[in-house]
């Protein structure tokens, strides 16, 4: 057997074309809303060097000896609090974004453009969605990490993934890559739009929080520009709406372990706004191109319940852009320029 693989019959044919392949990804989810599934799952995501930085022996014997017998159990309450009859709401939305953003090329005459899905963890795999192109006869691969804010713990891992099936291809296809997109005119219009939707119909909220993914601070440290991404998209959708500064603020949420992570932590920040007076908040969380677990347990339920707990009385979640319009058409902006 070769060492590496590739299409073989008739490869002198014209089973190999020029039509390009996208593959779009998100981070993932575990099969099933169950402690077993999730067993799996976070074995798979917390062995990603990128994402716990921490020596890999050390780590390898907390993530075993604690860690995998604890939070399985723990993560599958949470779950099973968003799951739905279509499964994970992440991969769920994300297959209808797929959908539209086929429809969106087919009528912007690139119908010859195929679209696939892949997750960084769990399934369907990067290496399911590379082979699904590669079996199509696609030579040419845009890999559309649905990550807007660079980071090298989900941008970075989903190359370092890309990279890994592809050392194993006799055939390495014509590759590009989107390393982030945070500064897209059309993903900020939809993001603006987002929030402006809200604001037209709703009383005006004493402060809205951009709340976004965190990593541990040391990353920032070690040069990750994600905390300046966000940062950045902020400014952009204040600059562009016209926002009262005053009004806003950029926060991370989703803590893990007990390193430092970027600050200020949207929980916190929750219960001190509603522990000095504030009444009314509206949250959206422009890191995550889909509603997933961040956004509708720890958003929608936990956070809600910290605020008003705190004395707050009206708490606003702004859904992530899903497969709003305006966000397909930044997807194909984005993507434009390389088909
Ligand atoms: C352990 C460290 C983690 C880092 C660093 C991290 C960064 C990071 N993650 C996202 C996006 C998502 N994370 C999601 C879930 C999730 N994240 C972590 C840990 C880290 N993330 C865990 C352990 C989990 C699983 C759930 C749990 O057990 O708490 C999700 C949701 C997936 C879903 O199925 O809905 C997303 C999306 C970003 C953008 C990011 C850094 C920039
Ligand atoms: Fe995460
Ligand atoms: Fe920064």
């Amino acid at each position: 057997m070769s060492r590496f693989s590739a299409i073989t019959d008739n490869p002198h044919e014209n089973r190999f074309n020029n039509r390009v392949g996208v593959l779009v990804t998100n981070l993932g989810s575990p099969d099933a809303a169950t402690a077993k599934a999730l067993r799996v799952y976070l074995r798979e995501f917390l062995s990603d060097p990128r994402i716990v930085e921490i020596p890999r022996f050390i780590w390898m014997l907390i993530l075993h000896g604690i860690i995998l017998r604890v939070r399985p159990s723990k993560s599958a309450k949470a779950y099973q609090s968003i799951w739905t009859e279509q499964g994970s709401p992440l991969i769920d939305i994300t297959k209808k974004q797929c959908q539209k953003l086929r429809e969106y090329l087919a009528k912007h005459n690139h119908d010859d453009v195929e679209v696939v899905m892949a997750m960084r963890y769990g399934n369907p795999s990067i290496e399911a969605g590379l082979e699904a192109l590669r079996e199509q006869g696609i030579t040419k691969i845009v890999v559309l990490p649905l990550y807007p804010q660079y980071s090298s713990a989900t941008t970075g891992s989903t190359y370092d993934a890309i990279s890994r099936v592809l050392t194993k291809w006799r055939w390495v296809p014509e590759l590009h890559f989107v390393s982030g997109y945070h500064g897209n005119a059309k993903y900020i219009e939809a993001l603006s739009n987002s929030v402006q939707e809200y604001l037209d119909n709703n009383p005006t909220p004493e402060k809205i929080l951009f709340s976004y993914h965190g990593t541990p601070k040391k990353f920032l440290t070690d040069g990750d520009p994600y905390h300046c991404f966000c940062h950045a998209t902020t400014n952009a959708v204040v600059s562009k709406l016209g926002l009262d500064t005053d009004k806003v603020m950029t926060t991370f949420q989703s803590r893990f372990g007990r390193a430092e992570w970027l600050k200020p932590y949207t929980d916190f920040t929750l219960k001190e706004l509603a522990q000095s007076g504030t009444k009314h908040v509206a949250i959206l969380s422009p890191a995550f191109s889909a509603d997933c677990l961040e956004t509708l347990e720890e958003l929608e339920e936990e956070n809600r319940e910290y605020f008003i707990e705190a004395g707050g009385e009206q708490y606003d979640y702004i859904p992530a852009l899903n497969d709003r319009d305006d966000h397909i058409v930044a997807f194909y902006d984005i993507l434009k320029s390389h088909l």
